[in-house]
């Protein structure tokens, strides 16, 4: 749960740590942080930004690990069978793993806001540069390094696909458990509509290095609030330890600087 910046006094401001990761909570310098606030009328369309496309492999999912801040559906990238290509990107980038962040209730959850609404949830497809680069952990460290897929969930209808990841989470509800998750095609989380905006940025939990190209859909998805409470009742703690309720993993909103938010519509 990232504590409230304000709790810190003026002082030790930049020295304010995660509680849960120990690690600075602002990057001192840093200058392309993400989660942003994206103001829709600030956002400038670009004519030239391509269509995203996306194909992923559903039989290079692996598994479900729950890595004591949010859960992650890791999946094998030692090939090009899970890859986007286009929309901003100079490269193909391969899928590496998706997670999610989100609320203790609905009013917040989401770590972009679109002129400042919070969504209960965001769900993170997250992507290397296996062009440019030998490795994810050599790809985190470079400014084309990653792109990251952000999309927004709402309060609405069930949603089917994710249904099968959720009847999983018990099987994760603590701290370094995983399952086996061996068919899943992510393409079912993501809204039809082709809409996003796209900037610079960073990740938003460790190591936070500015290496991400942000891919924003514009659209969210639903999802019930038994899909939502099903998140909740994950634990940030291990077994046999006084549990703590997973909620409240998103990263406070960080500074614009001097990026401009481009969308792929008018
Ligand atoms: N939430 S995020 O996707 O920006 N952060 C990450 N940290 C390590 C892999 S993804
Ligand atoms: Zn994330």
């Amino acid at each position: 749960r990232p504590c409230s910046l304000a709790a810190c006094s003026r002082k030790n401001r930049n020295a304010a740590l995660h509680p849960l990761w120990q690690s600075p909570l602002t990057i001192p310098g840093g200058t392309r942080q993400s989660p942003i606030n994206i103001q829709w009328r600030d956002s400038v369309y670009d004519p030239f930004l391509k269509p995203l496309k996306i194909s992923y492999d559903p039989t290079t999912c692996l598994h479900i690990w729950n890595n004591g801040y949010s859960f992650l559906v890791e999946f094998d990238d030692s090939t090009d069978r899970s890859i986007i290509v286009g929309g901003p990107l100079e490269n193909q980038y391969r899928l590496k793993q998706f997670h999610f962040h989100w609320g203790a209730i609905n009013d917040w959850g989401s770590e972009h806001t679109v002129d400042s609404k919070f969504y209960p949830a965001e769900l993170h497809l997250v992507h290397w540069n296996a062009v440019e680069y030998p490795s994810f952990e050599e790809a985190v460290m470079e400014g084309n390094g990653l792109a990251v897929i952000g999309v927004f969930l709402k309060l609405g209808a069930r949603h089917e696909g994710l249904q099968t990841l959720v009847d999983a989470l018990p099987a994760v509800k603590h701290k370094d458990t995983v399952i086996e998750f061996d068919v899943f095609d992510p393409s079912c989380l993501l809204p039809s509509c082709p809409d996003y905006w796209t900037y610079a940025g960073s990740l938003t939990t460790p190591p936070l290095t500015e290496s991400v190209t942000w891919i924003i859909k514009k659209k969210p998805i639903e999802v019930d609030e038994d899909q939502l409470e099903a998140f909740r009742m994950l634990l940030f703690t291990s077994d046999g330890e006084e549990e703590k309720r997973m909620v409240d993993n998103f990263r406070p909103l960080q500074p614009l600087m001097d990026r401009t938010v481009r969308s792929s519509f008018q």
